[in-house]
C-alpha cells in the first residue's frame, strides 16, 4: 500500500519505518527541513535503539522516502497518517494547532480518494472536528474517510512496541475504511480492536491516565513505606504477583515525566471539567507526581540543612533511559530547585546532555562521565536509571566524592554492592536508608 505519514517525531518516524519494514511504500513528510535532510542522509534525528538500522535498510530498499513537500508526499497516498504533535496548552487542554495546520495542508494537496488516519493523541471529538475542517477546505473533489488509530508506543522501545504491539485500536464508523486499515496492519500479526471513533480517542487517554495513576499510587505507597519502615520494592513485588494488579508500572521513584503522561493526564482532566464530570483522582495523580519530583531535593535539604555551596552530581537527565528526550523530565525541576537553593550541579547523561542544555541552560555544568560529575561532590542524585549507572563501580565513584552520600531516585543501585563499598549514606525511595 502507498502510505504517507505527516510528522517525523517519535510516532511518525517509528510508524513510517515499521510500515516500510512490513512491505508498504511509505513517504514521511515533515515541515522541519533540518529533520528531513538528516533523515535523507540515513540518520535519525532522535535517539531510539534500532531505529536507524531500519531507517537505512528500508530507505535503501526504496520503500521509505522523506520530503518536506506535501504535494510530492501526498500525490499517490492511499492512506495518510497524521502523527503531528498535540502538546499541552497553558490551561491544560491539548493544543490542536499543529493538527489544524496538518488538516489544512492535506486539504490543499490531496489529489485522490484516500483514508486519513489520526494517530496523534487527540481529545474525544477531534476526529469529527478534523473531518469537518478537511472537507470544508478540500481543493480537489476526492472522497476522504477518517479513521482514529491512537498510538501506544513508548520512547526507547518504539520499534519493538510497534512491531509487537499489545493491540492496535481502529476507531471508525466506515466499514470499508476500517477494513483497509486492518489490511495495512495485518502483516504485524497484532490483535486488532475495532471500535467507534470516540471510544478509540478515549482509549488512548484512559490508558495513559491509568498508567500514570498506577505510578502515583505506588509512589504514595512508597512515601508511606518510608514513614513506617517497609520496603516498597517488596511491596510492589507482592502486589504485582496478583494477576488482577499486574507487576508493570509499579516502580516507585521520582515520578513520571516525558512527552505524554504529564500532558495527557492534564488534557483528560480538562475534558472532565469541561463536561462537568468530577474526576479528582486525576488531580491527585498529578499532585503526587509534582510532590515526587521534589523528593530528592527535600531529602537533601533535610540531610544537609541547607544546600548553599554544596556540589551535587546528578546522574541522568532524560525522563527515562534509552531516550534523549527531555520533555517534562524530572531532572529539569530538580536542577532548578538545586540551583535556586544555591547548590552547584554537575550532571551526566549518556545521550541527553545537549537536549538538556537547551532547556536547563548553563546554570548547571555537563560532565562527560559519571566519574567526572561525582568529583568532589557532596552528594550524588540518581535521576534516570540508565543501565550504565546500574553497572557503576560505586566504590570508585565514592572515592572521588567529597562526602559519600547517594540519593537514589530510581532505586537502581544494588544494595549488596553498596554495602561492600565501605562507609556510605544511601537514601533510596520508599525503602529503609543505609547509613
Ligand atoms: N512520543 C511518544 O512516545 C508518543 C507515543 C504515543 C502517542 N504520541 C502522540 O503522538 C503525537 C506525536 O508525538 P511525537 O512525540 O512523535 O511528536 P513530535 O513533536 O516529536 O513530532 C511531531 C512532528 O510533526 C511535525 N509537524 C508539525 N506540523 C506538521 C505538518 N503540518 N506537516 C508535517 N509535519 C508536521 C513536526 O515538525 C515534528 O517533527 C502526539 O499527539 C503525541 O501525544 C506520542
Ligand atoms: O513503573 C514505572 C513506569 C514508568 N515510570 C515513569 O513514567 C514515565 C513514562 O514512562 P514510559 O511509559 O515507559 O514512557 P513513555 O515513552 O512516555 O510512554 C508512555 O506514553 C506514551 C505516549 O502516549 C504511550 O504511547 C505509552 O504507552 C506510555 O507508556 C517515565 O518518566 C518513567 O520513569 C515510573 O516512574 N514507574
Amino acid at each position: 500500500m502507498k502510505v504517507a505519514v505527516l510528522g517525523t517525531g517519535y510516532v511518525g518516524l517509528s510508524t513510517g519505518v515499521c510500515l516500510a519494514e512490513i512491505g508498504h511504500e511509505v513517504v514521511c513528510i515533515d515541515v522541519d527541513k533540518r529533520k528531513i535532510d538528516t533523515l535523507k542522509q540515513g540518520k535519525s534525528p532522535i535517539y531510539e535503539p534500532g531505529l536507524e538500522e531500519l531507517l537505512v535498510h528500508n530507505s535503501s530498499e526504496g520503500r521509505l522516502a522523506f520530503t518536506t513537500s506535501h504535494q510530492q508526499g501526498l500525490s499517490e497516498a492511499e492512506i495518510i497518517i497524521i502523527a503531528v504533535g498535540t502538546p499541552q496548552s497553558d490551561d491544560g487542554q491539548a493544543d490542536l494547532s499543529f493538527l489544524e495546520q496538518a488538516a489544512k495542508d492535506l486539504a490543499g494537496h490531496i489529489v485522490r480518494d484516500c483514508i486519513v488516519v489520526i494517530k496523534s493523541t487527540v481529545p474525544v471529538g477531534t476526529n469529527e472536528y478534523v473531518k469537518q475542517l478537511l472537507l470544508g477546505q478540500l481543493k480537489n473533489n476526492c472522497e476522504i474517510k477518517l479513521v482514529s488509530n491512537p498510538e501506544f508506543l513508548r520512547q526507547g522501545s518504539a520499534i519493538q512496541d510497534t512491531l509487537k504491539a499489545d493491540r492496535i485500536i481502529i476507531g471508525s464508523d466506515d466499514e470499508g475504511a476500517s477494513e483497509k486499515i486492518q489490511e495495512m496492519y495485518r502483516p504485524l500479526d497484532v490483535p486488532l480492536l475495532l471500535t467507534d471513533v470516540r471510544s478509540a480517542e478515549m482509549i488512548k487517554y484512559a490508558s495513559n491516565a491509568f498508567l500514570a495513576t498506577k505510578i502515583s499510587f505506588i509512589n504514595g505507597i512508597a512515601n508511606l513505606c518510608e514513614a513506617v519502615g517497609a520496603d516498597v520494592e517488596d511491596v510492589a513485588k507482592g502486589m504485582g504477583c496478583d494477576k488482577r494488579i499486574g507487576a508493570a508500572f509499579l516502580k516507585a521513584g521520582i515520578g513520571y515525566g516525558g512527552s505524554c503522561f504529564p500532558k495527557d493526564v492534564k488534557a483528560l482532566l480538562h475534558t472532565s471539567r469541561k463536561q462537568g464530570i468530577p474526576f479528582s483522582l486525576l488531580e491527585e495523580t498529578i499532585a503526587i507526581n509534582d510532590h515526587q519530583q521534589e523528593l530528592l531535593v527535600g531529602k537533601a535539604l533535610k540531610r544537609f540543612g541547607e544546600l548553599k555551596g554544596k556540589k551535587i552530581a546528578m546522574l541522568g537527565l532524560s525522563f527515562k533511559p534509552e531516550t534523549d528526550d527531555m520533555r517534562e523530565a524530572p531532572s529539569i525541576k530538580i536542577a532548578q530547585s538545586l540551583t535556586a537553593a544555591g547548590a552547584r550541579v554537575a550532571a551526566y547523561d549518556p545521550v541527553a546532555a545537549s537536549n538538556a542544555r537547551e532547556i536547563i541552560g548553563d546554570v548547571i555544568t555537563y560532565a562527560d562521565s559519571a566519574m567526572e560529575a561525582a568529583k568532589d561532590a557532596d552528594a550524588l542524585f540518581i535521576v534516570t536509571e540508565w543501565e550504565e549507572f546500574k553497572q557503576l563501580n560505586v566504590a570508585a565513584l565514592l572515592d572521588v566524592m567529597k562526602q559519600r552520600i547517594i540519593f537514589d531516585g530510581r532505586n537502581c543501585l544494588d544494595e549488596v554492592l553498596l554495602q561492600a563499598s565501605g562507609r556510605i549514606e544511601y537514601y533510596p525511595v520508599g525503602r529503609p536508608a543505609v547509613i
